[in-house]
């Protein structure tokens, strides 16, 4: 019997000596590390993709097999060709079985992510997924098990797909006091918004589109009413500003009352619009700040009209993009892929090359002081009537005299100052006023808004909208 001794390089091509000294030149595949890959999906299928075909990227990939691949349904017809018996619907299985070194969640939703993730983790897997959702809600306990198990919980395609935020904020950003983040971090509502605007195009029709596509949710209304993004602000926000957040205390609102109408105003007033996820540091008002105490955080997710001049003004379509304002850095804006395929399994896939890659070069795995997360204490939230902001307000009123005194009289008594205000035309005996406002107090723009919505003159408020 022959025996055949192998020498690998890095690029798994392998030199074989046999016994009677005569050398082979091989091209093998060295597997190292073997991934169960939970969900073949958009996100899943993409991942596959790339790890099947590791010619031309980074050598590390040789050495990643798709060990198992969890689905609901095995009889799918799939466009990908996976080696024999890799498929199956027992992701219990693949979450604990001993053989499988990195856990890859991309099934989405709430149950059964959390419970395979914290599966995988109890049996001393590595765990990379995409998933926001459970992350924003379930992260304090996951990051915990992880820590106190020794394994890593890598999220870069949670946010931003394929672009590397989570990255950056944790590694290349590190030496800074982060004071401002402004996102655009959802694919789908930015798609939606775009086509709107330069199409006229109806909402349900693009958001079929969006589905088509791959970047909405499995249930769209979490892109839609802001949720989605909600939750990758506050995943955000907690790596920027070391501490966690209760999603509870994210302010949140959707695109479903951007109108037609506020889309045409905003084109005229020089804006604009944009679902924007905001996570801000706010110094107390009147010096209530005690010594050693942390500043607030404003955190919100809103439409809002964007100045056409502002960098996020031309993030169009699936892109996301996120101004980061920091303490040397200044201003910086990531900007690439925020959904679809190929873009979040990038990110998915660079996640699995970190782990992998820690894996070859530590023995004994110690948190990693950039990759871990060890957070304990909450951030203080601002409450949002003090969030000081310009606002945007269209008012059907109807034509009687003095009307635009009336409301210029009410601001003013709530100290709002007007930027701008104008009327624009009569239709159905309705006129409608148009108002742009200064920096104001959230309150007294509530507060003004609740008087005037009383006013015999005004027959309704149709929109507001902040001004960034
Ligand atoms: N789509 C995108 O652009 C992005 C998505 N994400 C996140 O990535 C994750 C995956 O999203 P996406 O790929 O779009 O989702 P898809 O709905 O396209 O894919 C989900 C996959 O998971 C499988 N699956 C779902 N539930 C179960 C279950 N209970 N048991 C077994 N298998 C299950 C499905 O199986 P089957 O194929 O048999 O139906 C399918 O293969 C989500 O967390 C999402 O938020 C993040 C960034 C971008
Ligand atoms: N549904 C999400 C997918 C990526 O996170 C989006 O549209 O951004
Ligand atoms: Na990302």
């Amino acid at each position: 019997m022959r025996t055949l001794q192998y020498y690998f390089d890095c690029y798994g091509t392998g030199i074989a000596y046999n016994g009677c000294g005569l050398i082979e030149f091989l091209r093998v595949k060295v597997v190292a590390f073997k991934i169960g890959l939970l969900g073949l999906g958009t996100v899943g299928a993409g991942t596959a993709e790339i790890l099947l075909s590791p010619d031309g990227r980074h050598p590390l990939l040789q050495e990643l097999e798709i060990y198992r691949v969890g689905v609901r349904d095995i009889s799918r017809t799939r466009s990908l060709q996976l080696p024999e018996n890799v498929l199956t619907t027992d992701l219990e299985a693949i979450a604990t079985d001993p053989e499988i070194d990195i856990v890859v969640e991309l099934i989405g939703g709430l149950e059964p992510a959390r419970s395979l993730i914290l599966q995988a983790i109890a049996s001393g897997k590595h765990v990379v997924t995409a998933n926001k959702a459970v992350i924003a809600r379930y992260g304090n306990e996951i990051f915990e098990a992880a820590n106190n198990k020794g394994v890593y919980v890598m999220l870069e395609a949670a946010v931003g797909g394929g672009i590397p935020v989570i990255q950056s904020l944790k590694q290349s950003l590190g030496a800074n006091r982060i004071q401002t983040l402004t996102g655009i971090v959802n694919g789908t509502t930015n798609y939606i918004l775009t086509r709107m605007q330069t199409e006229g195009a109806d909402f349900a029709e693009v958001l079929a589109d969006a589905q088509q596509l791959g970047y909405a949710e499995a249930d769209p209304t979490a892109d839609v009413d802001g949720l989605d993004a909600a939750d990758k602000i506050a995943i955000l926000a907690s790596l920027a500003f070391g501490g966690r957040i209760k999603l509870a205390d994210v302010h949140c609102e959707g695109i479903r009352k951007v109108s037609a109408a506020d889309i045409n105003y905003a084109d005229k007033l020089g804006f604009v619009i944009k679902l924007l996820a905001i996570a801000q540091e706010t110094s107390r008002r009147n010096g209530e700040q005690a010594q050693g105490e942390s500043e607030l955080l404003s955190i919100r997710v809103h439409p809002s009209f964007v100045p056409k001049t502002h960098p996020l003004a031309s993030v169009n379509g699936v892109y996301n993009a996120i101004l980061v304002e920091g303490e040397p850095i200044g201003q910086l804006m990531l900007y690439g892929r925020g959904a679809g395929a190929g873009p979040t399994a990038s990110a998915v896939v660079s996640d699995i090359m970190n782990v992998a890659a820690i894996l070859k070069t530590e023995t004994v795995p110690i948190p990693h002081p950039l990759l871990s997360c060890s957070h304990q204490h909450y951030c203080k939230i601002a409450p949002m009537q003090e969030l000081v902001t310009r606002f945007y307000a269209r008012f059907l009123t109807r034509d009687t005299p003095g009307v635009i005194g009336k409301l210029g009289t009410c601001f003013g008594n709530h100290k709002v100052s007007l930027e701008s205000i104008v009327q624009t035309g009569i239709h159905d005996d309705l006129a409608e006023i148009v108002v742009v406002t200064q920096d104001v107090r959230e309150g007294n723009f509530q507060q003004a808004l609740d008087e005037i919505r009383a006013m015999e003159a005004v027959h309704s408020i149709a929109s507001t909208l902040r001004v960034l």
